[in-house]
């Protein structure tokens, strides 16, 4: 049995996209298998023919997650429901990149310019032009139960050491451990971020988020900030993140470091990332690409539990 799918990235952040009416019995064995980078992913012959492939790899590319999209075209606006899972198998309750990939599958198959997307972190909407993509994102949360922190903690956690790194938490859809440094190609992100992002601090875990202030803004920004995240679930770095560039504003803000209703610039590996506040409540724009279709050959079925 073959599945289809659709490879899209959201400024270098990559993801394989299945609409939810594929047969896909173990979406974790499912993720495992296609994002891995080594064994992941491939075209099958003719499987960029329908897509207008831009790119047409010939070795495994895998992915930073699997988003399975349940579109419901019939509102108005459409929506659709999106579950990101991750390469570890894990679910992730938000991806401010993801969701602008799922937004640009949606419009292309519906032809609508906003679209409704049901998250478990809350239903977003999202704005679609040619080459970009806005989503809300909510109001970022410092709230020990929300981000969370440990059940015992009362108060928030701002810039406080968590395993030698000074970092504050928040939770934009997922949790952020957010640190600002003087220069985010400095750090080692694989030797200092492991141990962060498994803190005791955090008992579901953390996404270890690296800021560093850029002395001039561009592109009509009033600040701008360099970013690398070191993401739970892919376990390692990726070329951008949209949760984290909304967490380095909200942190920034939340510090009197800019001001409420700044453009905030955001510079991860893979591209630029622009956040802005209305109010409380945070938008992401970027850009959202396809990048070719294809078909898997197989699909893991479920295990017993026995042989988990
Ligand atoms: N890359 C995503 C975030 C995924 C978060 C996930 N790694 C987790 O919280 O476990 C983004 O663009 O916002």
């Amino acid at each position: 049995m073959s599945i289809e799918f659709e490879k899209f990235h959201g400024t270098g952040n990559d993801f394989v996209v299945v609409d939810a009416d594929e047969y896909v019995p173990d979406r974790g064995a499912f993720a495992r298998e296609v994002c891995d980078r080594r064994d992941g992913v491939r075209l099958t012959d003719g499987g960029a023919a329908d897509g207008g492939a831009t790119t047409a790899p010939t070795d495994s590319v895998g992915a930073d997650g699997a988003l399975f999209l349940a579109l419901e075209p019939k509102f108005s606006p459409p929506r659709a429901v999106m579950t990101l899972v991750q390469p570890d198998g894990s679910t992730a309750a938000m991806c401010g990149n993801g969701a602008r990939c799922a937004a640009k599958w949606a419009a292309e198959r519906t032809g609508a310019d906003t679209v409704m997307l049901d998250t478990q972190a809350g239903t977003r909407r999202a704005e679609i032009s040619d080459d970009e993509v806005t989503i809300e994102m909510g109001a970022p949360s410092f709230a020990p139960g929300d981000v969370p922190l440990a059940p015992d903690r009362e108060q928030p956690l701002v810039e406080e050491t968590v395993e030698g790194v000074e970092v504050t938490a928040v939770n934009t859809g997922v949790p952020h451990a957010v640190a600002f440094v003087e220069d985010v190609d400095e750090v080692d992100l694989d030797a200092v971020a492991p141990a962060v992002r498994h803190a005791d601090a955090f008992p579901e875990g953390a996404n270890v988020t690296f800021a560093s202030r850029r002395s001039e803004a561009g592109d009509g920004d009033t600040v701008a900030f360099d970013q690398r995240t070191y993401e739970r679930g892919v376990e390692g770095e990726t070329s951008a993140c949209g949760t984290g560039a909304v967490a380095i504003a909200a942190v920034a803000r939340r510090a009197g470091e800019i001001d409420g209703d700044a453009s905030v610039g955001v510079f991860p590996p893979g591209g630029r990332l622009g956040v802005t506040f209305r109010g409380e409540r945070a938008s992401l724009t970027g850009p959202a690409e396809r990048e070719f279709t294809g078909e898997i050959s197989s699909t893991p079925e479920p295990r017993r539990v026995s042989e988990a």
